[in-house]
């Protein structure tokens, strides 16, 4: 015992002097830099599948064996208007988060979806909240979150953050923090400003330790699972608030990713900027007062409900006269007799026909409603034991009391006195082809994804939801981004010449105006799109669709895609370089990159989709006619969808992926799926051809559609399922990601061509072409 016992303390002695040597070295160089730059740390290893979501624009001043500090240019200022306050609800300017400290930082956290790829906490030992009082925080597609805290704490963050030690909630996983000045007051939750934020932060009598308990993590929003911001648990005026759509999946630890999928289908369906979605999880189900503000209440992934649980919802629709929309739960039996039907097996694909015109499969629970009685509306009959494929949605038709014989798998029914469900055995408010193992019934699955989401709306608007179209999202201004100071430069320089006045380039559809700053009060328009020039100046208010640093992690050219003109919401990268094209040295190879589009543009006059999660990017190349290149300019397209392809399947883990070409140039998963595609326009001055290529896939964005991130699960799914020892799961990718595999891979193509013809070329793109 005694060897033991002195080596475990002698261990236990080791850790502690490594410690304080570690913090020893952040407090110095967080010392050293605090005042006149913002600080940002990541953390060495990376987890896989998720990037940082952080800029880490400036300079890497320390680093070790567990993160790395990057100085920012200066001190990054957040403007906290459209953030949510962690203070009560009352507005008092003697809230206890201000003034507590004097460092304030900002916490990028991500949602954890994938939990077949990521480890749970399982050696949880700081929680964040330990270390400073939390300020206000905002969820987009993260959650992000500002303390305010002292040096020592923000020193043991740093040191617990890159121990993998430091926790913030069980689905949210830290990617990244960093030092900031809050500008402007957050809103409280009932819709008061909290004035707090951007005052005095350095006196003493509004610290915690003078705190008189008008703040405690009681009142702090819960880090539930989407940790969305749950209004309905603050008292808050009815008129204040858009209705909410609640969903519930259940007790289970899947919850949340279950959420996830529902959420984006019903983004697809209703008006979401007249409704919010939020996630019910288990315990506000049973704590909240959640009837409040809900337009409709969705039960998903919980066959059975827990009696508690089934009391409250009916309370929600007989009392409160709610509607409800419920995905084969056992609530369903209070409202309609279901039966089990022994002779179907669950896991069939059930195939029916929409508005006439579309055929879609989707799974089924196995059961069935019968006995439906008067002021029902059947919305899909059940065909019976003979006939599969000839039930069709849409037709509904009301039931009268007579026809109780009838059978359904969706039905509709009015309570008398109560409120409205629509109980369904079809499985249409996620998409089942996340929970397909093999790729026959996930490729069926995906085919039938947008008739899907069809049927769901469909069912929505039956029930009184706005499934209008959501307003198209406002334009942003964008950033130029380099990691290199010659070529960003250059490139200035040779654009500027362009400026006929105040920095202002004229093209036929758009102008750019690089700017410093860019003052949020002015318009970005469609002809008018303000380039911000000032590294220092970002806020990453207009950043967030860009995985910077996996894009940078991943570029590997000495020109293609140095420089980045990166823009958040944008009509179409094909228009960026119009007017400088032909003014551009040969030797930059800048690249417009798009987090979504408004008016996104196909091949043969097509439309683009153009969601958040689609790599959407655009680029100019010049070639001169007597080149390889400029005598066979066809191939362009060619090269440019191989190295889409290629640039994955040669990036380690991704070496099986099935991604292939289809001619000309699209990017296929299947025989039926396109991924992405390639969109070439060329003009020839004098002896140069000047090329613009577009390119988008679908890298992140599973709905309406099919993502390479899709496939990537599935292929994990089916090794997991195999046992296949060792398989290493392949990480999700980013847009950024494949944008810069893409672009090296590019670079490397011309290269080749230039060198040594088209046979080289044509041996890889026929490798990765789909026959027939
Ligand atoms: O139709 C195709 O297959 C080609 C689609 C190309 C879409 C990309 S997305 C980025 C760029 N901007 C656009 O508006 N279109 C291209």
């Amino acid at each position: 015992m005694l060897p033991l016992t002195f080596s475990s303390y002698f261990w236990a002695a080791c850790q502690a002097v490594s410690q304080r040597i570690r913090c020893h070295h952040y407090e110095k160089v967080l010392q050293d830099c605090l005042a006149t730059a913002s600080i940002t740390v990541h953390k060495k290893k990376i987890t896989p599948g998720v990037g940082h979501l952080s800029v880490s624009s400036g300079i890497a001043v320390f680093e070790d064996n567990y993160i790395r500090l990057y100085k920012m240019h200066c001190i990054r200022e957040i403007n906290l208007d459209s953030w949510t306050s962690y203070t009560p609800s009352q507005c008092t300017t003697e809230s206890a988060g201000a003034g507590y400290s004097n460092i304030f930082v900002l916490i990028e956290a991500q949602h954890i979806v994938n939990e077949d790829i990521f480890e749970t906490h399982a050696d949880i030992k700081l929680h964040v909240l330990a270390l400073g009082q939390p300020v206000a925080w905002k969820t987009t597609d993260h959650f992000n979150m500002i303390m305010s805290c002292r040096l020592s704490e923000l020193v043991q963050m740093v040191d617990a953050y890159g121990q993998d030690n430091l926790y913030l909630d069980e689905n949210l996983e830290i990617k990244a923090f960093s030092t900031i000045h809050p500008l402007g007051s957050p809103q409280t939750l009932n819709g008061c400003k909290d004035s707090v934020v951007s005052k005095n932060t350095n006196n003493p009598s509004n610290s915690a330790e003078a705190n008189d308990g008008s703040f405690s993590h009681t009142s702090i929003p819960n880090f539930c699972m989407n940790t969305e911001q749950i209004p309905h648990k603050h008292k808050m005026e009815k008129t204040s608030k858009p209705p909410n759509i609640l969903v519930y999946c259940g007790a289970d630890e899947n919850s949340s990713r279950m959420y996830a999928s529902v959420k984006s289908s019903l983004e697809l369906c209703v008006n979401t900027d007249v409704y919010i979605i939020y996630h019910l999880s288990h315990v506000e189900m049973l704590s909240s007062p959640w009837v409040d503000n809900t337009a409709l209440l969705l039960l998903s992934s919980c066959t059975q409900l827990l009696p508690e649980v089934e009391e409250k919802i009916k309370d929600y629709v007989f009392k409160a006269k709610g509607i409800l929309l419920s995905f084969n739960t056992s609530i369903e039996s209070s409202f309609s007799q279901k039966i089990l039907d022994q002779s179907k097996d669950a896991s069939q694909l059930f195939t029916f026909r929409f508005d006439n015109s579309h055929t879609i499969q989707c799974l089924q629970s196995g059961s069935f409603f019968c006995d439906i009685q008067g002021n029902s509306e059947i919305i899909v009959s059940y065909p019976g034991k003979k006939h599969t494929h000839d039930s069709s949605f849409g037709a509904s038709r009301v039931i009268g009391s007579s026809l109780g014989q009838e059978k359904a798998l969706i039905v509709k029914s009015k309570l008398d006195g109560g409120g409205t469900v629509v109980l369904s055995q079809l499985i249409l408010e996620k998409d089942p082809a996340h929970a397909a193992v093999d790729p026959s019934s996930f490729i069926a699955l995906k085919s039938s994804n947008t008739g899907r989401l069809l049927a769901l709306k469909h069912i929505l608007a039956s029930l009184g939801m706005d499934v209008s179209p959501k307003a198209t999202p406002n334009l942003t201004p964008s950033y130029l981004l380099s990691q290199n100071q010659d070529l960003r430069h250059k490139f200035l320089s040779s654009v500027t010449k362009k400026l006929e006045e105040k920095s202002r380039v004229k093209t036929d559809h758009l102008c750019l105006t690089f700017v410093e700053k860019f003052d949020p009060s002015k318009q970005v328009a469609e002809n008018l799109l303000p380039v911000i020039t000032e590294e220092g100046s970002r806020r990453g208010e207009w950043l967030e669709g860009f995985d910077e640093p996996d894009y940078w992690g991943h570029l590997d050219t000495s020109s293609l895609g140095q420089i980045v003109l990166y823009t958040d919401v944008i009509t179409s990268t094909m228009h960026v370089f119009e007017q400088i094209l032909f003014s551009l040295p040969h030797s930059l190879g800048p690249v417009a990159i798009a987090g979504r589009q408004t008016s996104g543009r196909g091949r043969g006059g097509n439309m683009w989709l153009s969601p958040k999660g689609c790599a959407m990017f655009t680029f100019p190349l010049s070639f001169d006619v007597d080149s390889e290149i400029g005598q066979r300019i066809p191939f362009l397209q060619h090269l440019v969808s191989t190295a889409v392809v290629h640039g994955i399947r040669t990036s380690s883990c991704y070496e099986n992926l099935d991604l292939r070409l289809k001619w000309p140039n699209d990017i296929y998963y299947g025989k039926n799926m396109k991924l992405g595609g390639v969109i070439v326009t060329s003009t020839v001055m004098g002896s140069r051809i000047y090329a613009t290529i577009g390119c988008g896939v679908n890298v992140a964005n599973s709905d309406p559609t099919i993502c390479i991130n899709d496939i990537i699960q599935l292929s994990n799914r089916s090794s997991n399922s195999k046992e296949t020892s060792g398989a290493r799961p392949m990480p999700l990718l980013t847009p950024a990601g494949v944008i810069a595999r893409t672009l090296s891979t590019l670079e490397k193509f011309l290269v080749d061509f230039e060198k040594h013809g088209h046979t080289h070329f044509c041996e890889i793109y026929y490798k990765y072409w789909l026959h027939g």
